[in-house]
């Protein structure tokens, strides 16, 4: 099975944690957007949920398939938010963002009871950050800040190369107006760590290390899907 039928296998199994009149967050990418699909077809056989989608992207995707839509300013407590992820550890730590929508995601995630990570088996590891992990930074002092990622890389004995997400002549922006750097660390040993010393920087408008924020990863593999909770560590 390719990467995208796994995709599609996590989506299908996650979905039968979905009940009727759910308020559900939903994730970006392309494991989201198999969910999206999936979600699509029971909505239009009577599956009543309110969703509340993580960028403008899901949100388009949602709308032209007949998913019902809410904000977090209608809805601002949800039952359940699904998404992808692009790294996932034993604990279930997360890195996410390599769509550029970490930041909606983490207020969804973190405004539902519970977050379900769906993903193929290629995103498992036992250490984060063998994907870059992406950091939204203001524009504003934007040398500034990424001087203060660096040194909090090194303080915590990371090394590694920020890039601007889409080059420095035309950056990425984020639905947020914000840009991303990307942080090639490598293998990051005390995730905690990096977070906390990530948001004491003034420019730092978040980061794609998502801790304690999923309950249930739902990972495919060509053996079937397999249900992962938090080991602790
Ligand atoms: O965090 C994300 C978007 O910001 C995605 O969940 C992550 O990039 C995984 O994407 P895909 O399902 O396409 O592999």
């Amino acid at each position: 099975m390719d990467a995208v039928a796994l995709k599609t296998e996590a989506a299908r199994d996650a979905l039968s944690e979905v009940q009727s009149g759910m308020k559900l967050g939903i994730g970006t990418g392309s494991t989201a957007e198999a969910f999206i699909h999936l979600l699509a077809e029971r909505v239009a056989d009577g599956l009543s949920i309110i969703g509340v989608p993580t960028s403008e992207r899901t949100a388009a995707l949602c709308e032209k398939l007949g998913v019902p839509l809410s904000t977090l300013k209608e809805t601002p407590a949800l039952d359940l938010t699904i998404d992808g992820a692009d790294e996932i550890d034993p604990s279930l730590g997360l890195i996410k963002g390599g769509g550029g929508a970490l930041l909606r995601e983490k207020i969804v995630a973190k405004a539902s009871q519970r977050m379900i990570v769906i993903a193929d088996e290629s995103k498992m590891v036992d250490t984060l950050g063998r994907f870059p992990l992406p950091i939204e930074v203001n524009r504003f002092g934007l040398e500034a800040t990424r001087l203060a990622i660096e040194e909090v890389a090194k303080s915590l004995g990371l090394s590694g190369t920020l890039s601007l997400r889409g080059g420095e002549d035309d950056p990425f922006v984020t639905d947020g107006g914000h840009l991303i750097v990307d942080a090639s660390f490598g293998r990051i040993p005390d995730s905690r760590a990096l977070s906390r010393s990530l948001h004491d920087i003034a420019g730092v408008v978040e980061h794609g290390l998502f801790l304690d924020v999923a309950v249930l990863a739902v990972i495919a593999s060509s053996e079937g899907v397999k249900r992962f909770t938090p080991l602790a560590v």
